[in-house]
């Protein structure tokens, strides 16, 4: 298993490169299961989790095929309806197949995605909302068997909560339903309007993107489209909280302030500089960090996603700061790790208290999801001493290069290949 080695102290200055958002270019990969002809997308990021899409599509029959480095095209008819165990069990986002192979080819069976290191996860809005539009579904054996055969019939659906896989499950499958879907609190995330633009691109008639309430009038098929996905704003949110953390000066091409109103606001507060300039944004900082509190909620609120980089980013703030996690039950797990390299951080339920100290100091540290392994990396630039982080194959799954993004603005990180 890869580690990071990283040695603290080093002030970032430079330019990062932005890539393709994941949470965006996972669910625009599964769109191209609503048509036989091709969808073209560019601008997808080299992750692990588009490794294993790619994989999980090839296993449905649909090829997914290299144009270059960042393009795919993606096309065929649909071989299998079955989204093994093997796979789902490494990407939850693999639950997104079940709505388009029940709208296209009617029938699905997909592995039941369990929990993970954040949280329960359960998928019941995902099943309710598509039984509303007239499937049939069953749990055995691990698995979701679900049949619409005389196809699906749009509905109003109202979400108990405005979830952003749900939502999406729901409006793919909607696209090729018979008649007018309504999704009453869905999800506004910036990636489910990108989902929505692709999809029209595809032929679909999909109104009120960003709004709460998706309208969906069901077509009879989608055609093939050219599409580039969207930059990651949860990446370009991390590395402005490199910038920050390390009072440095980085320039984040492609980064976008309007998916981001939330983050550079809390950067704001804490005393740091965002500007947008021609090529992306520019994050300073130049002041010592200033203790605030945090909440995180459904977009446009703050993410859940940038929480763990945050509470790193406070870890060395000046007096205390409070963040509140209402959208995952268990995502502290870094928590105990920047602990161990100094950090006074106190947890309480679904909050935390952050006592900023004046210096964190390197150690052996482990990665447990995604953004909590980042936020090791954040505080590991800045900690005395070396800091080695195991696990990184969390990392890999939604970042691109990372010891190469950093060590371009002067951070001094190294892979150690085992
Ligand atoms: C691949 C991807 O895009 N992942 C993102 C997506 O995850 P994901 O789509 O899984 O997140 P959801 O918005 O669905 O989940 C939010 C909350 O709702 C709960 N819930 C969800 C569905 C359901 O049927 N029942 C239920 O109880 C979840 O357990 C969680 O506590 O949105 C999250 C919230 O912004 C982000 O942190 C993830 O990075
Ligand atoms: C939680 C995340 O992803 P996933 O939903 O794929 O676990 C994330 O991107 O931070």
């Amino acid at each position: 298993m890869d580690r990071f080695i990283i040695r603290g102290g080093r002030r970032l200055s430079g330019e990062i490169e932005i890539g393709g958002a994941k949470n965006s270019g996972l669910k625009l990969m599964v769109a191209g299961l609503l048509t036989s002809e091709r969808l073209r997308l560019s601008n997808v990021p080299k992750i692990a989790d588009i490794q294993t899409m790619r994989d999980l599509l090839l296993r449905l029959g649909i090829s997914v095929d290299e144009v270059d480095e960042r393009t795919f095209s993606i096309g065929g008819d649909i071989a299998s309806i079955e989204a093994p165990y093997d796979i789902v069990s490494k990407m939850r986002a693999s639950i997104l197949v079940l709505g388009p192979l029940l709208a296209r080819a009617r029938e699905a069976k997909v592995s039941l995605p369990g929990g993970c290191a954040i949280g329960t996860r359960p998928v019941d809005m995902h099943l309710k909302g598509l039984e509303a539009l007239g499937a049939e579904i069953r749990l055995e054996n691990g698995y979701i068997n679900a049949r619409a055969p005389n196809g699906l019939k749009g509905d109003r659906v109202i979400l108990p909560f405005a979830s952003v896989g749900a939502t999406e499950n729901l409006l793919m499958a909607s696209t090729l339903a018979k008649g007018r879907t309504e999704i009453v609190n869905a999800a506004r995330e910036p990636e489910i309007t990108d989902l929505v633009n692709c999809l029209n691109a595809m032929g679909a008639n999909i109104t009120g993107a960003g709004s709460g309430t998706l309208v969906i009038e069901g077509v009879e098929a989608l055609h093939g489209a050219d599409y580039a996905v969207m930059p990651d704003r949860i990446e370009c949110g991390t590395y402005a909280c490199a910038a920050a953390i390390t009072q440095g000066d980085l320039l984040l091409i492609g980064g976008q302030a309007d998916s981001l109103g939330s983050v550079i606001r809390t950067l704001n507060e804490t005393g740091v500089d965002v500007t947008e300039e021609q090529r992306g944004l520019r994050v300073r900082c130049s002041t010592k960090l200033r203790g605030i509190d945090i909440m995180t909620e459904p977009y446009p609120g703050f993410p859940t996603d940038m929480q763990a980089q945050f509470m790193a980013m406070l870890s060395v703030a000046e007096g205390a700061s409070m963040i509140t996690e209402t959208i995952f039950e268990n995502r502290f797990m870094h928590v105990p790790e920047l602990n161990r390299m100094g950090a006074r951080i106190n947890p309480h339920g679904r909050s935390a208290i952050i006592r900023g100290v004046e210096k964190l100091s390197g150690a052996p540290v482990m990665a447990t999801d995604l953004r909590a392994s980042f936020s090791l990396i954040l505080a590991g630039l800045v900690a005395e001493g070396e800091t080695e982080l195991s696990r990184i194959y969390h990392l890999d799954r939604g970042y691109e290069g990372v010891d190469r993004k950093l060590a371009a603005c002067g951070a001094d990180i190294a892979r150690v290949h085992e």
